[in-house]
């Protein structure tokens, strides 16, 4: 067993965004009490942070597996933060922009080998680019170290693409610029553009002159908005594509158990995490000991049920966490479940003893400790007001009371408090986490479920922000009931995009950012919205393979069976060729992640890809998930909140035709209303359609019976 500590020091690239929220706030329920001393810039903070992280792990990456960094698309590790790699890189480069290709030569990779990937970002996705064809077999011929050739071999590749000498004649116009020479860790596209953006106008002109085409990145302003919009921000970012769910590598049931005074985030962090495990695949249940206690006593009285000294409530205490503890592990034992995560305090040694003998002696299951540890008054006393003044406990009683009481409650809890301790329970694994994140400890981390657990838990913060999510406006395909493909908007998509930039204007969103797929119709969306954007590969829609640009009826008429199977399954249903639900979900756990890590955000993508999203927020079963309801010309608005998620569906006044296809009642079936009735109706999380309707200047909410009731939170 590798025992290893890890204070946040070690974790310099890695700096865990939690731990700006409990400097400053914490807008969680649990950990509450911070949150509302949140600073406007903090949003722009986490992103900063979260670039630098995402590109130093990247270039870890890149020194453990040279061509599995290029397959994830030429990216950031060469290009930004690891100097190895930039060593053997040939120089001077040219245009080093992966993320706003262009018509310019490209770095050229040391062995063609290396130009193996299927994930070049870097690549232009447009038709025309002559870059789409910038492939290994052209790579062949630039494997040199000089900066001529480079530039040679890049017009070469060019010339392959039908324009050769124009392109050698743009190779050589470009003055070469070393990536010595710029700034440690500047993005690489900010590189561009302090160090040769107006060689890539003067570039650009003369391909336009030449008529080449040329991507709008390195197009002059005025040219640009001829164009299909493009943002000023744009970026990629990689994924990994793993194909099959984690599942599989949770062959030994876990117990999670948490460990800490009362009002330090344990039941958050428990549910939060569930969910989590849940969502990759992980079936995860959270054993809360307070519910135990709550059953197996009378209306809560007072803290004087928490003395140490009260021998007979001390006795149901224990009953209750041996019972909590028992139910974890015969839920495990019984197969249905890999992890069960045991939420009560667990604050003394002899209770930690008594659970390792238990799970680990006993059944031989993985057992982790997960402490929180917090002693910032104000943040415990916010969680107080947040979530303990609205507990079964206190229930009808005064706030003043409530906070008192609990206080008192925590006296009793911090008599008999011992934290993990590295030397006496060396034993154990656990992982300490300081003031919601300030510092992280881990100890005796093993597997790779706890080291994703770790990794998630040091990636969450209780800042409040806004997660907006909608679909791409109205597209030609969806008007013509063709699924996939890479259409343009319809004319009414068109008006969502201006209803939608108006929207997001009218809600001033502080340090919004804007996050988007590659498909033209995603990007033409956020055409007009103010805010810095990103591209991700990961939010383009599911991948129908040899069923893509199909009608469900033409996919019913031409591969039956498939047809059928997919309604069997939807979640598991992988198109031939293509990707399944489940698929999705693991593509897209990167963007939750990294979703996690933010602050707010406006999500454009699609039918299937938000469904997995909207899932993760809900806590919706891999069952129901293929099947939520995400409509077009809707803004789903989710604000989380004590242990969940507040939800919204705005509706902009725009009409769209209903995408929606609900399971059938006979698999294969594309006649029949379907099981769940959910077309052409909004249904929040309790199954109740609610709709927020947005006019030009009157905000109407409605639910089914015109009612005006738009807002559900989820628990
Ligand atoms: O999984 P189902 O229900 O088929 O929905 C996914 C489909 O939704 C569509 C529209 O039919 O998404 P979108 O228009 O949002 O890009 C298709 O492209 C996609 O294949």
């Amino acid at each position: 067993m590798a025992q290893s500590t890890a204070t946040a020091p070690l974790y310099a690239g890695y700096k865990p965004l939690i731990s700006s929220v409990t400097t400053d706030t914490d807008p969680d329920p649990d950990m509450a009490p911070s949150l509302s001393e949140g600073t406007a810039d903090q949003p722009q903070k986490l992103q900063r942070e979260g670039e630098v992280k995402g590109a130093s792990s990247e270039a870890q990456r890149t020194k453990a597996n040279p061509n599995q960094i290029l397959s994830a698309s030429n990216s950031s590790s060469i290009d930004d933060h690891d100097e190895d790699q930039v060593g053997t890189l040939p120089l001077p480069l040219l245009s080093i922009n992966r993320r706003t290709p262009t018509l310019l030569p490209r770095p050229v990779p040391p062995s063609s080998t290396r130009f193996t990937s299927s994930y070049n970002d870097d690549l232009c996705t447009c038709s025309n680019c002559a870059y789409s064809s910038f492939s290994s077999s052209s790579s062949s011929a630039s494997s040199t170290s000089s900066s001529s050739s480079s530039a040679t071999a890049a017009g070469t590749a060019l010339a392959s693409a039908a324009a050769s000498a124009v392109a050698k004649k743009l190779a050589r116009s470009v003055t070469a610029t070393s990536i010595m020479d710029m700034p440690y860790n500047t993005s690489p596209s900010l590189r561009v553009r302090t160090t040769s953006l107006n060689q890539l106008k003067k570039t650009a002109d003369l391909a336009i002159e030449n008529e080449l085409h040329v991507c709008p990145s390195v197009m002059s302003e005025e040219l640009r908005k001829l164009l299909p919009p493009t943002s000023e921000t744009v970026m990629t970012k990689p994924f990994p594509i793993r194909g099959e769910r984690t599942i599989a590598d949770c062959t030994t049931p876990h117990v999670i158990a948490m460990v800490g005074l009362p009002a330090r985030g344990k039941t958050f962090i428990s549910k939060k995490l569930a969910r989590y495990l849940n969502w990759i695949g992980i079936s995860t249940r959270v054993f809360n000991l307070g519910e135990y206690r709550r059953h197996a006593t009378t209306a809560y009285k007072s803290h004087e049920f928490f003395r140490a000294d009260n021998e007979e409530a001390m006795a149901i205490r224990n009953r209750c966490a041996n019972q909590a503890l028992h139910d974890s592990c015969d839920w495990l034992l019984s197969g249905q479940g890999s992890i069960a995560v045991f939420d009560a305090t667990n604050s003394t040694r002899d209770r930690r003893q008594l659970i390792h003998d238990i799970v680990v002696k006993q059944h031989g299951f993985r057992l982790f400790f997960v402490e929180s540890i917090c002693d910032d008054p104000q943040i415990i006393e916010q969680n107080i007001l947040e979530v303990k003044v609205s507990s079964p406990d206190y229930l009808n009683m005064n706030t003043e009371l409530v906070v008192r009481d609990f206080l008192q409650r925590i006296e009793h809890y911090e008599e008999r408090y011992q934290p993990i301790d590295e030397v006496t329970e060396s034993h154990l694994s656990f992982m300490k986490v300081y003031n919601a994140g300030k510092k992280v400890v881990v100890y005796n981390n093993e597997g790779h479920v706890e080291s994703r657990i770790v990794y998630y838990l040091m990636n969450i913060h209780i800042t409040p922000r806004t997660i907006y999510l909608t679909r791409h406006g109205e597209s030609e395909y969806n008007l013509s009931g063709l699924i996939g493909g890479d259409s343009n908007l319809s004319a009414r998509g068109h008006q969502y995009a201006n209803a939608l930039s108006t929207f997001i204007a009218q809600q001033q969103i502080d340090g919004l950012r804007v996050w988007t797929s590659w498909m033209k119709r995603a990007i033409q969306t956020v055409a007009d919205v103010k805010a810095p954007q990103e591209r991700w590969k990961a939010l383009n829609e599911i991948d129908a393979g040899h069923c893509e640009e199909m009608t469900y009826e033409q996919i019913k008429e031409k591969f039956p069976e498939e047809f059928k199977a997919r309604d069997v399954n939807k979640f598991a249903y992988r198109y031939p060729r293509g990707e399944s639900y489940e698929d999705l979900v693991a593509r897209l756990e990167p963007v939750i992640m990294e979703l996690e890590r933010q602050g707010n955000v406006l999500v454009v993508s699609h039918q299937a890809v938000l469904r997995c999203l909207f899932a993760y927020f809900l806590d919706k079963s891999a069952d129901e998930l293929p099947y939520l309801y995400v409509p077009l010309h809707t803004v789903i608005k989710l604000t989380p909140v004590a242990y969940g998620c507040k939800v919204e569906h705005i509706k902009l006044p725009i009409d769209a035709v209903d995408t929606h296809r609900p399971k059938p009642k006979i698999p294969g079936d594309v006649s029949e209303p379907g099981l769940d009735g959910l077309s052409g109706e909004l249904v929040a999380p309790d199954g109740v359609g609610k709709v927020l309707i947005v006019g030009d200047d009157v905000a109407t909410a409605t639910n089914g019976n015109g009612g005006r009731v738009d807002v559900q939170a989820h628990q």
